[in-house]
């Protein structure tokens, strides 16, 4: 049985699985430049973030229904229960399918006829978090907000994500301080390429409460005094920071130096269609590469609950925390 824990950075169409994205396009009629799923995988090789980004913004062209959308997620979350996931904070990129003519509503009521019934099916609560793309505009983000108001009972917070360098988070603090007014909560992801700079203005401009990657705070101790002092939580992810270069092999990963720094790291999995592996197989990973100990892991568990959006339902978080608290290590 493995550890229980929370998924606090997942990108849901990142849980696409390469049999599943020739099969909607099949369903689809959508046309991809793979004639089956061995050619398609020669396709993951990533040399970085952009490179990546190519791959996955080509495959979601075959998401169109909510049907689609619903299976997207289904299967994600049968995975994620898999891996021990009690809770999952799951990132949409609206922007990206509203830019194929898919309407905001098909894909959250989509994705929520999977996550509606996720307690019962799977045993894992759920939240959505709609990422604006900090590669396109911020009237494009503020028009992205603007449609999701008829949706916003089945939205948590807002996040950031794509194309890092270039785009720092400053550009977006019209459209945060319209989410936070709406009583959206505030993430975004900041330090994957970028620099510590990006994280800093990400909670000062953003008021993000949580950083989504956060790796290159290593390179400004002022900012890692900072967010341990503030218990800013940083959603690390070990797998994909190696399959998009951002470190060169795991066993370089700043992971066991963020931790003893004191930071408020919890360990995710970002794309796992993608990069290897879901969030156990992170958990596995760095314990085996890293080293990280048995307590260690344990710390990551208790994190990702205390890190998470579960303020509404705090029995629920004492629940999940009680659950790590009270596992047993084969
Ligand atoms: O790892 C990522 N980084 C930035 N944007 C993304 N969008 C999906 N995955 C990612
Ligand atoms: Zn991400």
């Amino acid at each position: 049985m493995p550890l229980p824990k929370a998924e606090l950075h997942v990108h849901i169409e990142g849980t696409l699985e390469p049999e599943l994205a020739l099969a909607l396009a099949a369903r689809n009629g959508v046309e991809l430049p793979y004639a089956d799923t061995e050619e398609l995988r020669k396709a993951y090789q990533f040399s970085d973030l952009q490179s990546f980004l190519h791959l996955y913004y080509e495959l979601m062209a075959g998401l169109r229904t909510e049907r689609d959308f619903e299976e997207l997620a289904d299967a994600y979350l049968a995975r994620a229960a898999a891996q021990g996931v009690r809770h999952a904070e799951i990132f949409f990129d609206p922007q990206a399918h509203l830019a194929r003519g898919v309407e905001m509503g098909t894909v959250v009521e989509g994705l929520w006829r999977a996550l509606g019934r996720s307690e019962a099916a799977h045993g894992v609560s759920t939240q959505l978090i709609m990422c604006f793309l900090r590669d396109e505009s911020a009237e494009s983000a503020m028009r992205t907000l603007d449609a999701a108001k008829p949706y916003l009972d089945r939205i948590v917070g807002v996040g950031l994500d794509s194309a890092e360098v270039g785009h720092p988070p400053g550009k977006f603090r019209e459209v945060y301080e319209a989410a936070a007014a709406l009583g959206l909560r505030r993430v975004a992801h900041a330090g994957e390429e970028g620099p510590p700079a990006y994280i800093s203005e990400a909670l000062d401009v953003l008021g993000a409460e949580r950083i989504d990657h956060g790796l290159s705070c290593m390179k400004d101790p002022a900012l890692v005094e900072r967010l341990v002092r503030e218990r800013v939580p940083l959603t690390v992810c070990p797998l994909s920071n190696v399959r998009l270069r951002a470190v060169d092999i795991l066993a370089q990963h700043p992971l066991p130096a963020m931790l003893d720094a004191g930071l408020l790291c919890t360990v995710n999995s970002d794309d796992p269609a993608y990069f290897g592996g879901y969030v156990d197989d992170n958990f596995h990973a760095v314990h085996e590469t890293l080293g990280l100990s048995h307590e260690r892991l344990r710390e990551l568990a208790r994190n990702s609950f205390l890190a998470s959006f579960l303020e509404h339902d705090e029995e629920r978080r004492a629940r999940y925390l009680a659950e790590v608290e009270a596992y047993t290590f084969e």
